[in-house]
């Protein structure tokens, strides 16, 4: 039986077209709406853009599911997970560099969307455009319940712990070192196959996340669109009481069925989930000299209206070997007006000796004065310029050309002291 664990596959690509049924003969053939589709499934198209969209942005699934996702009670106020909040759009921002130390473990019983904290937002929702900064601990399964994401896509970045997201169009199972996208408005519950996971999400309300292009570089290189893996059709067959919280607008709701939403048995399309490792991305660097525009490492871009700024872009700092000569080879000294949201999944980043470490989070809004602390400066400005391997390390950046506003959670919760880490320096000395 196709709904039976261990059958669950992966289909190779990004952004294809597919066409996948977990059970022989639900999925219609030649057509999309048959009058009277397979085994009484409802039909419904899933969008991920608008109608019209240009052939080639335009992206849409059709599903083929037991019961049509429009029988649903009115959806009322989800009083819970306090902390996974719409950020505020106005107010004071001050143009402080801030940085965060890991979070503390969740209260037991927390599942993966009580244990959402949102970090850093940036525009509201309602404008179809920005990207929103969350974290999240979890120690709980999401057994009986489901969450839909109205307000935009969600690249989740697992930490620590493996999740295994179930979604209406099938199952993912993702680890730390790993990436997985859900796509606006598909339903999911995780589980925690090692109990508890942490780990970072970028929500994303602008334009659909894409392989930046190539120039160049070439027709191949950094993330290559086969190692994206779309999960085949699954769906569980559950009449039981389910709670669906979803987000809308920045709030959170909640409504009840009676049965699970994740019953999805054939679908077609492509619009669709599907995770990534990190470890297959293709790194490109100088083999001369200078340290190249942080770009040069961006797996995923979601553009803004104005060619070549970045509603978002998702960049990694993978292993890597260092050779450049004569060079100062970690980051510059910058100022920069994108936005850099910055976390690390694991090992230490090359411009902070310390103080930025695996689970944490940084921010360095536009026009903000930042680069190397006054450790890794030193090391590298003295350091013999032999062939180094940059090992052991994940970091990335969630690049916007929107400023991110810390939440009241982040700005309480920051570290006190960022500033003195650029304390210090020598001053420069002219001749005489
Ligand atoms: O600020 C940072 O650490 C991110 C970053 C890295 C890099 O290699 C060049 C520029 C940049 O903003
Ligand atoms: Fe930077």
């Amino acid at each position: 039986m196709a709904n039976d664990p261990a059958d669950t596959g992966y289909i190779s690509g990004f952004g294809n077209h597919v066409a996948t049924e977990a059970v022989a003969g639900a999925l219609p053939i030649g057509r999309n709406a048959p009058q009277r589709p397979p085994f009484g499934l409802y039909t419904e198209q899933l969008s991920g853009t608008a109608f019209t969209a240009p052939r080639h942005e335009n992206r849409r699934s059709w599903l083929y599911r037991m019961r049509p996702t429009a029988e649903h009670p009115p959806y009322v106020r989800y009083d819970g997970a306090t902390r996974f909040t719409a950020g505020a759009q106005d107010g004071l921002l001050a143009p402080n560099r801030l940085r965060w130390d890991p979070s503390a473990p969740p209260s037991p019983g927390t599942d993966l969307i009580d244990g959402m904290t949102t970090m850093l937002s940036t525009r509201d929702p309602a404008d179809l455009e920005g990207v929103a900064v969350h974290l999240y601990a979890a120690n709980r399964d999401m057994t009986a319940r489901v969450f839909v994401d109205a307000d935009g896509e969600l690249l989740f970045i697992p930490q620590a712990g493996r999740l295994e997201l179930l979604t209406e169009l099938g199952r993912i199972m993702v680890a730390p070192g790993q990436i997985a996208l859900i796509p606006r408005g598909v339903r999911f519950r995780a589980l925690l196959p090692d109990g508890q996971a942490t780990g970072y999400v970028a929500e994303n309300h602008g334009a659909l996340f894409r392989l930046p292009d190539l120039g160049p570089i070439g027709a191949n290189g950094l993330a290559n669109p086969r190692d994206f893996e779309t999960p085949v059709a699954w769906f569980e067959d559950r009449d039981t009481r389910f709670e669906v919280i979803q987000k809308f607008m920045g709030s959170l709701w909640c409504t009840t069925l009676e049965h699970s939403p994740l019953d999805v048995v054939a679908w077609h399309g492509n619009l669709a989930p599907w995770r990534y490792d990190l470890a297959r991305f293709n790194t490109i660097n100088t083999v001369s000299f200078d340290h190249p525009d942080p770009s040069i490492f961006t797996v995923l871009t979601s553009p803004s209206d104005v060619p070549g700024r970045a509603n978002a872009d998702f960049v990694v700092f993978p292993p890597r070997w260092m050779v450049a000569e004569d060079t100062f080879r970690p980051p510059w000294f910058h100022r920069n007006v994108m936005s850099e949201a910055m976390g690390l999944i694991h090992g230490a980043y090359d411009a902070k000796a310390a103080g930025f470490t695996p689970g944490g989070l940084s921010l360095h809004n536009l026009m903000a004065g930042h680069g190397p602390d006054l450790e890794s400066w030193t090391a590298a400005t003295n350091a013999d310029l032999k062939p180094h391997k940059i090992d052991g390390t994940m970091a990335f950046m969630v690049e916007s050309c929107w400023p991110y506003r810390p939440t009241p959670h982040a700005l309480e919760h920051a570290q006190l002291d960022y500033d003195a880490v650029w304390a210090d320096f020598p001053k420069a000395v002219l001749p005489a």
